[in-house]
């Protein structure tokens, strides 16, 4: 069963194909990292695959036409974690993350108890426990994040899309976050999420789709996709590839040559 899979894919703004004729399919157990430069289309992307922008072609969660899909299934399918991590109310972070667990709310035969077990973990997952009493709007930029990244995990969804989930964050944060979606692949769920860290998307993705002027231009292996003569057309960066341990390290040292 494919928990994504997406096909002849296109959003047009003002005549323009913002997202052209795309393919993206992702099965369980996959970090995808989705990789481009700014205005590739990257949450264009992202959100035709949510159902959240119109947009023609075919999209299906785990094998069911997204646009027969009731609010309440795409709820159980797939979690979102948008780009824009504002949170305006001044409710504690225990209640943020514990909205995660509203398309669940009348399924538990245990009442609250399984919900609250889930919402407790996904907030140690994300190292905020220490916050859960706090007003959410008086959090830091980077603690915001990952309270919105827990409520993200509490949804349980086999499939999690997360719009620039490092961005604010610290190394180790970062670090830490992408273990964490490493962690979910040996349940058998999939992550797909847009970075602009090269170095990081070598290091953890699965797979890597690139994005440049609405089209996929590479989509394979992190080896097989972070090529010089791809980085230099896409980006237009020269970068140094090594390897140090646990893995490859990429990273952009400055402008090709024009
Ligand atoms: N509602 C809109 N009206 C006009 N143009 C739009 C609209 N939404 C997106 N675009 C344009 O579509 C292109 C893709 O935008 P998108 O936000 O998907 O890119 P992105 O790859 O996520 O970029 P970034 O890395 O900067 O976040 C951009 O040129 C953007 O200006």
């Amino acid at each position: 069963m494919m928990l994504l899979g997406a096909e002849n894919l296109t959003v047009r703004i003002g005549g323009r194909a913002i997202i052209d004729n795309v393919a993206l399919s992702v099965g369980h157990g996959e970090l995808v990292g989705l990789i481009g430069p700014n205005g590739a289309g990257k949450t264009t992307l992202l959100k035709a695959c949510l159902g959240l922008i119109r947009a023609a072609g075919d999209v299906q969660l785990m094998d069911r036409p997204l646009a027969r899909m009731t609010p309440l299934e795409r709820a159980r399918a797939v979690a979102y974690l948008p780009q824009d991590h504002e949170i305006a109310w001044a409710v504690a972070v225990r209640h943020i993350v514990g909205l995660g667990r509203q398309p669940w709310r009348d399924c538990s035969a245990f009442g609250d108890y399984a919900g609250g077990q889930i919402v407790a973990r996904a907030m140690a997952r994300m190292g905020v426990e220490g916050l859960a009493e706090r007003r959410a709007n008086t959090l830091s930029g980077g603690e915001r994040a990952r309270v919105l990244i827990a409520r993200a995990l509490a949804q349980a969804t086999p499939l999690l899309i997360a719009d620039e989930p490092v961005a604010g964050l610290d190394p180790a944060h970062q670090i830490a976050l992408m273990e964490v979606f490493a962690s979910l692949l040996n349940e058998g769920r999939s992550v797909v999420c847009s970075l602009h860290d090269l170095g990081l998307a070598a290091r953890w993705c699965t797979r890597l789709v690139v994005l440049s002027q609405g089209c996929v231009v590479a989509d394979g292996p992190p080896s097989a996709v972070l090529r010089p003569e791809i980085l230099r057309r896409v980006y237009g960066v020269e970068a140094f590839f090594g390897h140090a341990d646990g893995g490859p390290v990429v990273m952009a040292t400055g402008l090709s040559k024009k």
